[in-house]
């Protein structure tokens, strides 16, 4: 079912300055910041070799990743998305399979246009999953 790691999600207070950390001591190549209001998280992304790193701030009132930051102030890798070829036939084989999938359970546009979805914690080994059609 999962295929490839299309990326690893980190959670901070501050977007500006963890973009300097990559940037200036990583020496990482950034995407421009893009607010995503229907997620409630500004992202940017940083393209590697055979990955990305999504770097995700806190965007409006009701943000997802708000409790995240309370309970990591530093901030920290907050989900991992991997690639599916059909988002809809992987939720409902995981659905049969007893996963509990977040949110109406119906995929969303997500950073890269295409659908993603996520999965519970709780479910996968402490990590939040996300799904995203390849
Ligand atoms: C623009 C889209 C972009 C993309 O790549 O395309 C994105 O990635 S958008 C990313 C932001 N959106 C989401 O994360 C949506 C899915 N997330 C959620 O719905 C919530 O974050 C949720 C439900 C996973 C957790 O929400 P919250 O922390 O407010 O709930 P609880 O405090 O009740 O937590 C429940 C339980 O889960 C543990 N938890 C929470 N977040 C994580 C996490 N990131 N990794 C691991 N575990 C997590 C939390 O500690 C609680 O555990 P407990 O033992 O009960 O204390
Ligand atoms: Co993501």
């Amino acid at each position: 079912m999962i295929g490839r790691l299309n990326h690893v999600a980190i959670a901070v207070r501050d977007l500006e300055s963890a973009c300097a950390v990559y940037r200036d001591t990583l020496g990482a190549r950034l995407s421009p910041a893009v607010p995503q209001p229907e997620h409630g998280v500004t992202t940017v992304f940083i393209e590697l070799p055979n990955t990305k790193i999504e770097l995700l701030a806190p965007l409006g009132a009701d943000s997802p990743i708000a409790r995240f930051l309370e309970r990591n102030a530093d901030g920290g890798i907050h989900h991992i998305c991997y690639e599916v070829d059909d988002i809809l036939a992987a939720r409902d084989r995981l659905v049969e399979k007893g996963a509990r999938v977040l949110g109406s359970g119906e995929p969303k546009i997500g950073a890269h246009g295409k659908p993603v979805l996520f999965l519970h914690p709780k479910d996968f080994c402490g990590t939040l999953v996300e799904l995203e059609q390849a």
